[in-house]
């Protein structure tokens, strides 16, 4: 038996990630820039031996199902072959998400996976490689692998295509981003079948890609002046093209809800108030609000006009992957 345990945060990208070149080594169409968070983070620990006869994966206590083993299996293989191994782990994901986010992210479950791999297989993965490992569990998840602000760097092979620290001058410190939780029973299109089928059919696809390397350079260089308004206002808007693009998709679709509507507009009024707060949105209802930590009480407070305590939760900016002790 050998095994490793490890813990990474979740991240919500500023600059999105929105379709992908390489499906099987999860190559991005374009780069894209995040901000790792405190408030959500998930631990998990591999254990291989010969004596298992199959790969399990129990996830918050539940042994999960076919599908969901399937694709941590498909992960396990890659770091088998790494270490020149074919023996069957057993994976256990906790996630640490305060229960009225409502948040699971895959992003930090496969980013601990990867660091909970190179641990037990002892691989000796530098950061970048670990970041490498992590991008084929989930696109995401290779930005987990750092704390503040993180740019993945599409590459055009699976050696180019990892992600690295934006230099901030620590400048995170400053930032909050608040979830505004939209109770929604809609079914989800999951992120990857949305990216999907928004490349292989979305006529404002081509019209998404012209923008977002533009859209990088400004988000690092706000980041490189400090300048909360830029930062705001480019990931504001950025998050709204990823949207727009899945309204012109075959069949169209969208992630938004009428609650999702009613945030962005509150966030809207709010600034229009002189706070500074910009919404960014993923795969899902939910409302990320971009804001200064001085600000978040006043914000919490204008939010808690439309929106009960319980939706709202509050993170920081969190630090990257890190082992633990089994
Ligand atoms: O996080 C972002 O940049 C933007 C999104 O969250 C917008 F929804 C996509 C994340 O996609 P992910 O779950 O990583 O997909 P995978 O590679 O198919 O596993």
């Amino acid at each position: 038996m050998y095994n490793g345990k490890a813990r990474a945060y979740t991240n919500i990208a500023l600059i999105k990630y929105w379709g992908k070149k390489d499906k099987e080594l999860i190559l991005p169409m374009n780069n894209s820039l995040s901000l790792t968070l405190d408030a959500f983070y998930t631990e998990t620990s591999v254990s291989f031996s010969p004596y298992h006869t199959k790969d399990s994966f129990v996830l918050d206590g539940q042994l999960q199902d076919e599908k969901a083993t399937a694709k941590v299996s498909r992960f396990l293989d890659i770091a088998r072959k790494k270490a020149g191994v074919n023996d069957f782990a057993q994976v256990e994901s906790q996630n640490f998400v305060p229960t009225a986010a409502g948040l699971a992210s895959s992003a930090s479950g496969l980013a601990a996976l990867a660091g909970a791999c190179n641990d037990a297989l002892q691989l000796g993965l530098s950061e970048k490689e670990l970041s490498q490992l992590a991008r084929r569990g989930s696109g995401s998840a290779c930005r987990s692998v750092f704390g503040g602000f993180v740019e993945w760097e599409k590459g055009h092979s699976d050696d180019t295509s990892y992600a690295q620290v934006v230099p901030s001058d620590d400048w995170e410190e400053e930032l909050a981003m608040i979830f505004i939780l939209i109770n929604d029973q809609q079914k989800d299109v999951s992120s990857r079948d949305g990216m999907e089928r928004t490349v292989a059919t979305s006529d404002f696809y081509d019209g998404w890609l012209e923008t977002v390397s533009r859209d990088i350079q400004t988000a690092k260089q706000a980041i490189a002046a400090k300048d909360f308004q830029a930062l705001g206002e480019v990931t504001e808007a950025n998050g709204l093209k990823m949207h727009a693009t899945t309204l012109a998709a075959t069949p169209p679709f969208t992630y938004w809800s009428p609650d999702s509507l009613k945030a962005m507009n509150k966030v809207r009024q709010i600034r229009q108030t002189g706070l500074a707060c910009y919404f960014t949105m993923d795969a899902g209802p939910n409302v990320k609000v971009l804001c200064q930590k001085k600000d978040v009480s006043a914000i919490l407070a204008a939010l808690q006009e439309d929106f009960t305590k319980e939706q709202l939760t509050c993170a920081y900016a969190g630090e990257g992957l890190k082992s633990l002790e089994m």
